[in-house]
């Protein structure tokens, strides 16, 4: 894979805004992901993480602002932002009566790759991923971890400058995990712009160069990890900005 660098940022939110009836999930939210960046997007359950993520990639109309992918507006020019972008959505929805190869395929043909081209990739990421074996398996049948390595895949099959992916360690055993980050450092290292949201801190300081830390749908803090995390942990610093640890009380009965 030899995704080239964009000029200006991969990904640039302005002023995106969801709402949910009465609840602001996304309130006026600023973010620039550099290109080449591995860029973490950490914050509690509810943050508006999934929210953010879902605008940035043309899954969800924003309220009010503007997504763009390597200078594309998400929603102006779809299919120049679309072609430059990989995208592991949360709880993903694959046509699961396909097998896994099918699936791959599928995604590389979409796309509108070379049918020998698109063969060659699917074979090489479902073998990298640990799925040969279950290659003709239907999509259905797989297990919560398989299912995010085959949409990992396809989410690769192009690929794309920019790849957003919305906790892509989710369920994932470690060896599996162990490869994903390989592959995924070994993109970045070829130019391309990793963006991942995670709830793993040490995983986040160990892989990312930059993080975001989200909370009540607003960035709270940005910018490369050694600034971000300053002299503490960046589990330390995501307490300090979030909030501390609370105590539970009640549930006497559970002791
Ligand atoms: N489709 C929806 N309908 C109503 N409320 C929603 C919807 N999607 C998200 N929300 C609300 O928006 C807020 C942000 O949710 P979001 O899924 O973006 O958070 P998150 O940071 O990804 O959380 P988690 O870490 O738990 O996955 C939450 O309060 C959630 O209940």
């Amino acid at each position: 894979m030899t995704p080239q660098q964009p000029a200006g940022p991969a990904l640039a939110l302005r002023g995106l805004v969801k709402r949910f009836g009465e609840k602001v999930a996304v309130d006026h939210l600023d973010l620039d992901v550099p290109a080449g960046s591995f860029y973490g997007v950490v914050g509690p359950n509810g943050a508006g993480k999934t929210t953010t993520l879902s605008m940035a990639t043309g899954l969800l109309r924003p309220d009010a602002g503007h997504a763009a992918v390597a200078g594309a507006d998400v929603w102006a020019d779809p299919v120049a932002a679309k072609r430059a972008l990989g995208v592991l959505p949360d709880g993903v929805r694959l046509f699961d009566r396909l097998s896994g190869l099918e699936l791959v395929r599928y995604s590389g043909l979409l796309r509108g790759m070379p049918r020998a081209v698109v063969e060659e990739r699917s074979r090489e990421l479902l073998d990298a991923l640990g799925l040969t074996d279950a290659a003709h398996t239907l999509v259905v049948d797989y297990s919560a971890g398989m299912t995010k390595k085959v949409a990992l895949a396809c989410a690769l099959v192009h690929a794309p400058r920019v790849l957003v992916l919305d906790e892509p360690f989710e369920a994932v055993d470690p060896v599996s995990g162990a490869t994903i980050r390989a592959i995924l450092t070994g993109y970045v290292g070829g130019g391309g712009t990793v963006v991942l949201s995670s709830h793993v801190m040490d995983l986040v300081e160990r892989l990312c160069t930059h993080v975001a830390v989200i909370a009540g749908g607003r960035v709270l803090a940005a910018g490369d990890l050694a600034t971000v995390r300053g002299q503490g942990t960046l589990e330390q610093r995501f307490v300090d900005l979030v909030g501390g640890t609370r105590d539970v009380t009640g549930l006497d009965w559970l002791r």
